[in-house]
């Protein structure tokens, strides 16, 4: 695979919850990439919690910084990228997207309220109507998701092992088409 890749990097995009960081970390482990996680380089970068960010400098600092650290990370090579869910509503970012495949988890949205529910890192969805508040991002944002490389549609009882052969084992009919 890795041969097959020539170091490209792998974005994998999606809302929040779909598993980006999860089955991003097996597929480094599997083809012996690095791992990267926007989210976690602007925690580090911000000295500050993504909830910390949105409430105190405003979620379009959050975006400013997001663009900011997948514009340095795409200067490297063979690596996984695990995104943050709204990285694809800023049109510039594509441009750095394209420099590697794009794969989107996609996930129902009942699935990822199960899984957030006792979760409270996701500032988008400390809200009142977080069923309401998911489908309004995802009604926003489908469209975006819709241009990656790679559309994964995920089923509730999917492993992330199960996600991250799937996803390699389809990675080279997309090579071919390219
Ligand atoms: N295939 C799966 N089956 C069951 N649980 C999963 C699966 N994938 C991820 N999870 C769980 O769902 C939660 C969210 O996963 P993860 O943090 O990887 O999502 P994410 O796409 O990176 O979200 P965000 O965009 O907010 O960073 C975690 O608790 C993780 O353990
Ligand atoms: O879907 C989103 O807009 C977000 C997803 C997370 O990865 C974080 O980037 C943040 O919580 C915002
Ligand atoms: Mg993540």
């Amino acid at each position: 695979m890795t041969n097959l890749l020539k170091g490209v990097n792998l974005y994998l995009i999606g809302m929040m919850g779909v598993g980006k960081t999860t089955v991003g970390k097996l597929l480094a482990q599997e083809i012996g990439y690095r791992f990267v996680d926007t989210d976690e380089i602007i925690v580090k970068a911000a000295g500050k919690s993504i909830n910390e960010i949105f409430t105190e400098n405003g979620e379009a600092d959050f975006r400013q910084l997001e663009s900011d650290v997948l514009a340095q990370v795409c200067a490297y090579t063979k690596l996984i990228v695990a995104t943050g869910g709204g990285i694809v509503m800023q049109q510039q970012n594509w441009g750095y997207l394209h420099h590697g495949l794009v794969v989107w988890l996609d996930v129902p949205i009942q699935i990822i309220l199960e899984r957030l529910a006792e979760d409270n890192t996701r500032p988008l969805l400390q809200n009142a109507d977080p069923h309401g508040k998911l489908s309004l991002l995802l009604e926003q944002r489908q469209h975006k998701y819709s241009q990656a490389d790679l559309h994964i549609t995920i089923t509730a009882d999917e492993t992330p092992e199960e996600i991250a052969t799937r996803i390699l084992t389809t990675i080279p009919s997309i090579l071919k088409k390219q």
